[in-house]
């Protein structure tokens, strides 16, 4: 058995102030016991503008926000997935929303690249997204060994691709951690469903790590932050606001599980090459 955490955020536009309040909740994590955290998207930055996002980008290994998260996990010993954080790209205007994952020693491990970027309008709220615009999307999955079994990474939208989470499965993920930011109507209608059906078709532990609350561009984020275990139960969860939601994995139940229904193993169609490299 090990214990996860998930930490949901209502990031603003301050950075330091985001970073003392992804600490603060980084030491409760650490504090209930937690061996791997996962913060959520965009945890360090939610600015009135995406641009402004990409322009506070960092170079790749060095950096105040990348400090912090090799710092925090050697800090609490944790295995952390750093949500993501704004990487340059060889564009100006446009940066990587890259998910960076510390070993315990504060060593990074592990760097994914969001594949599937937020181009969409919701008619509904009159909200528009157009991620593309800022961001340079990734090409290629990432799975990574830790104590707690084998990680791999997605962040939000990414969510809605099953082959992506099949893909990461094949790989060999036990346990898929998505940092995310949904927004309130798109979460309200689809997360909860979403989560739960990447958990169970790929019979894998979900820790999903969410913004939930009202940001200065305006946006409303779902929040729901949650554990799920790989035959669909939501373990613990968060509704909204800023806080540490924890659960246990248990990868003797998860063999058990995949040993004794054997789905991983009837897949006939395969997975199309272009998920392994874009
Ligand atoms: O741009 C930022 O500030 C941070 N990035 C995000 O919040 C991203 C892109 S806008 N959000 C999502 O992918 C939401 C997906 C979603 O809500 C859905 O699939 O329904």
């Amino acid at each position: 058995m090990s214990r996860v955490a998930a930490i949901q955020m209502a990031s603003g536009p301050n950075r330091e102030a985001n970073l003392l309040e992804a600490g603060r909740l980084l030491s409760e994590a650490a504090r209930a016991g937690a061996k791997l955290a996962v913060l959520p998207e965009c945890f360090d930055l939610m600015p009135r503008t995406d641009a402004e996002r990409a322009a506070a980008a960092e170079a790749d290994g060095e950096g105040r926000v990348q400090d912090f998260l090799a710092g925090q996990a050697r800090r609490h010993g944790l295995w952390l997935v750093g949500g993501t954080i704004p990487l340059r790209s060889a564009e100006p205007g446009r940066a990587f929303a890259s998910c960076l994952v510390y070993a315990p020693d504060g060593q990074r491990v592990a760097r994914y690249d969001k594949i599937h970027l937020f181009d969409v309008a919701l008619t509904e709220s009159g909200e528009q997204y157009h991620e593309s615009a800022t961001t340079v999307p990734g090409n290629g999955t990432v799975v990574v060994e830790t104590d707690l079994g084998c990680v791999g990474l997605a962040v939000c939208y990414d969510l809605r691709f099953p082959e992506l989470f099949h893909a990461l499965q094949r790989k060999g993920a036990e346990l898929f951690v998505l940092p995310s930011a949904f927004t309130a109507l798109t979460g309200q209608a689809h997360w909860d469903v979403l989560l739960r059906a990447r958990a169970i078709e790929n019979l894998s532990y979900l820790v999903a790590a969410a913004q939930g609350g009202f940001h200065v561009s305006g946006r409303e984020t779902f929040g729901h932050s949650q554990v799920v275990d790989p035959w669909g139960a939501v373990l613990a969860s968060r509704v909204s606001g800023a806080g540490v939601v924890v659960a246990d994995v248990d990868l003797t139940q998860q063999r058990r599980i995949r040993g004794q229904f054997p789905i991983l193993e009837h897949h006939r169609l395969g997975i199309p090459a272009e998920t392994e490299t874009l």
